[in-house]
């Protein structure tokens, strides 16, 4: 006889996960969370980043002053100071979470543990205790891969005395290295070579290709690479062929060394790996279930975000976020609970279910140009329409951008060749993530630019102006 415990909906992650279970789902749910409550974004991901990245810019504005005539000179950055500040408050907001769901939600029993499953609906925790569920949702999140470098031990990635992290750990370190080694060329190791920078470290970034952001806009990628040149060490392709770390605690500094594969050798205290996230599927048992998964690790979902097994939806099986998403960003994550704690709704009351809406994704990275992006690339856009209008202003030719004496910043707008829909907007440059925001639902609501920039006043002399003149120029 089966000891099996038994509820209407398990929920595997607190991260996105946990916006799941509302006031209004009945029946008894159980929530598996095997870390932090909140999950990646909140304790290290989009929230300390960004609050360390403001951190760091605050230390890197004597330059933007000097631009301006304006003499300033950091006297000290107190890193402790700083970490505690952004992690006493994540910390809090977690303790906070995980209380409720532990203590305060009705019907909602919070495991605390790893679970994996051992058939379909069926599943068991790392301490042995079993699960059955009626219906389920797969919020289990991706981790940062750790590429295979001869001398890097896996498992002394993320140690509190080894050398080599990856963000997972990074922002809650003990001290900012005085130089700082970075593994990949995408959103971590732009974002992080700017905190660190900013913070007081010397950094090299090993690009393993020839480019930076890929998939991103080539006009921008460019930019960034000629931008972050100037203040850091940045090696095109070159990997780390071997990695050499010192006895932890050695008086001799610096704690690793590293073999490159263009025949140099570095010396660094901190090596970040950041080389992307897998998803955990790998770590859920998910033959047992005979779910589906993409080549690249992935849940397989249709467009309800109903999981597949065998090419076919299950009913009442769900999948969002990391795991599954082609799209590694918390707004999209966001998104998928909101689809997915309607269908289960929907479901319920034999109601239609509601299709996820991947049109118009935008992204931001946090670095140094800030750089924002939705829609179609203009490389993407030739290839997939014959004509495509191209139309791009300066921050420099509008007055806000004098005021900021910004020499380099952009927007780039990718339109059909009459002008009458946006297909894609680009921006480099100060506040390119606020700047971006109405271009996002110019193309989400499929707005003509035309009347866009006509039927509206735009503040002068605001920065948002350079958006306005791109549009004018379509
Ligand atoms: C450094 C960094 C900065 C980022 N910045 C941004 C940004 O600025 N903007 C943006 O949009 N996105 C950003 N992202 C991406 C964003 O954080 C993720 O896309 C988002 O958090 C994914 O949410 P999720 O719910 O799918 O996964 P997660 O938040 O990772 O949640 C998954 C949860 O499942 C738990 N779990 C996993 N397996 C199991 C198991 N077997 N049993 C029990 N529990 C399990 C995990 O412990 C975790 O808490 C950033 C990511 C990183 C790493
Ligand atoms: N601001 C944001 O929205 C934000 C910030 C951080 C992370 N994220 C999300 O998290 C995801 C993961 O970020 P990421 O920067 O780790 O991944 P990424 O996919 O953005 O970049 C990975 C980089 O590592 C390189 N790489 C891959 N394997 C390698 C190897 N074996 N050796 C050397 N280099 C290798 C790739 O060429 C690429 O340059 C992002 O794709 C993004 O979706 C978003």
């Amino acid at each position: 006889m089966s000891t099996a415990q038994h509820a209407d909906l398990a929920i595997i992650g607190a991260g996105s996960g946990n916006t799941v279970p509302g006031e209004d789902l009945q029946g008894r749910t159980v929530l598996f969370e095997r870390g932090l409550f909140g999950g990646t974004c909140l304790n290290a991901g989009c929230i300390p980043s960004k609050m360390l990245v403001k951190a760091a810019e605050a230390a890197l504005s004597p330059a933007d002053a000097a631009r301006l005539g304006v003499e300033l000179r950091v006297e000290r950055t107190d890193w402790p100071g700083i970490r505690d500040r952004v992690f006493d408050r994540i910390d809090r907001i977690e303790a906070g979470g995980r209380e409720y769901r532990q203590s305060q939600s009705p019907q909602l029993q919070a495991v605390t543990e790893t679970v994996r499953f051992t058939g379909p609906r069926r599943l068991v925790t790392d301490s042995g205790a079993e699960w059955t569920a009626d219906r389920i949702v797969i919020a289990a999140g991706a981790r940062p891969v750790v590429p295979a470098i001869p001398g890097l031990d896996p498992a002394r990635v993320d140690a509190p005395d080894s050398a080599v992290c990856t963000s997972e750990t990074l922002m809650r370190r003990a001290e900012v290295p005085g130089h700082a080694t970075i593994v990949g060329g995408g959103y971590v190791a732009m974002e992080m070579a700017h905190v660190l920078q900013g913070l007081g470290s010397e950094v090299t970034v090993l690009v393993r290709s020839e480019t930076l952001l890929r998939g991103h806009d080539a006009e921008i990628r460019r930019t960034l690479g000629e931008a972050v040149q100037e203040h850091w060490d940045v090696r095109f392709g070159t990997t780390a062929t071997k990695v050499t770390e010192r006895e932890p605690g050695a008086a001799s500094a610096p704690a690793l060394e590293l073999e490159l594969s263009d025949g140099g050798v570095l010396a660094t205290d901190l090596l970040l790996l950041a080389a992307g996230r897998t998803p955990n599927t790998d770590q859920l048992g998910l033959a047992a279930a005979g779910y589906d998964l993409h080549l690249d690790g992935r849940l397989a979902v249709d467009e309800y975000q109903r999981v597949l097994a065998g090419g076919e939806p299950q009913q009442g099986v769900y999948a969002l976020g990391d795991i599954c998403s082609p799209f590694q960003l918390k707004h999209v994550a966001n998104h998928e609970a909101r689809v997915v704690t309607a269908n289960l709704q929907a479901e319920r009351g034999r109601e239609p279910l509601t299709a996820v809406n991947h049109r118009a994704v935008p992204s931001a990275v946090f670095s140094s140009p800030q750089i924002a992006s939705v829609g179609l690339t203009e490389e993407d856009a030739r290839a997939e329409h014959r004509d495509v209008l191209i139309a791009r202003h300066d921050y420099a030719d509008v007055a806000y951008g004098w005021a900021l004496e910004e020499k380099r910043g952009f927007v780039k707008l990718v339109a059909t060749a009459d002008g009458s829909r946006l297909l894609g907007a680009h921006i480099l440059g100060p506040d390119a993530a606020s700047l971006l925001q109405p271009l996002i639902g110019v193309i989400a609501l499929d707005l003509d630019p035309r009347r866009f920039v006509r039927e509206q006043y735009w503040i002068h002399p605001a920065l948002p102006e350079v958006v306005e003149n791109a549009l004018l120029k379509l």
